[in-house]
């Protein structure tokens, strides 16, 4: 398995964004999280933003919609050149026909659930779906304790997957560090979200391949 590191922006300089994206380079994609203060309590940015980051980050934008009304939304995320676009089941009326219009536009299309959010409903809908997002803390805010009690979810969607053949990425996000890695990929996820371990310990650089080593090293099946 080749683990996938996404570093959140969430934690960066918003003051100094350009700079922050040049600083996470040797990672795979940025995590861009979009909050609307209605869905969640907390206010980030639109698809301006996103427009603006797109120009100059060295990487792909990988764009967490916590927002509601997805269905409204989501698409334009993509239409500014967003890489990938992930919406919460929570706030959506059709998911199917949400990933549809992503994949259409050329985004890859992404479902994510809430810690208190039952994945089973969702494993047949996998094909419609590029990646899967398993949130690992209350989705909000950076700088939140991992919450173990959500990796079930990642085991029965390792094995839904597996047994499909479909080449669906199982995301992580919240709380991602070097210790907690391991255990969400030795529970079936590939690609690890990690804001406050990479922006606010040392150097991104050193903190992406430290996390890069850790999921290499983990057992996974
Ligand atoms: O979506 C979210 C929070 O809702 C995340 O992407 C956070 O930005 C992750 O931050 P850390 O838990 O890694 O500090
Ligand atoms: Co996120």
């Amino acid at each position: 398995m080749t683990a996938r590191i996404n570093p959140s922006i969430l934690t960066a300089d918003f003051a100094n964004l350009e700079h922050e994206l040049d600083r996470i380079a040797t990672a795979d994609l940025v995590h861009v999280d979009i909050m609307d203060n209605h869905f969640v309590p907390n206010l980030t940015f639109g698809q301006r933003m996103v427009e603006s980051l797109q120009r100059v980050s060295p990487l792909p934008l990988d764009v967490h919609l916590m927002i509601d009304d997805p269905d409204r939304w989501a698409p334009g995320y993509a239409e500014v050149g967003a890489f990938s676009v992930t919406f919460h089941a929570e706030a959506a009326a059709d998911p199917v026909a949400i990933a549809r219009r992503l994949r259409q536009i050329g985004a890859r299309a992404g479902i994510a659930v809430k810690p208190g959010t039952d994945i089973r409903p969702y494993l047949e809908l996998l094909p419609e779906f590029d990646q899967v997002l398993v949130m690992t803390v209350e989705p909000g805010f950076g700088g939140q304790s991992f919450m173990e009690s959500t990796m079930p979810k990642l085991g029965l969607l390792r094995e839904a997957v597996s047994a499909s053949g479909l080449d669906v990425w199982l995301q992580v996000d919240g709380g991602i560090t070097e210790q907690t890695i391991t255990i969400a990929a030795e529970a079936g996820a590939d690609t690890f979200v990690a804001g406050s371990s990479v922006y606010n310990v040392g150097e991104p650089a050193s903190q992406i391949a430290a996390l890069r080593a850790a999921a290499a090293a983990a057992h996974t099946h």
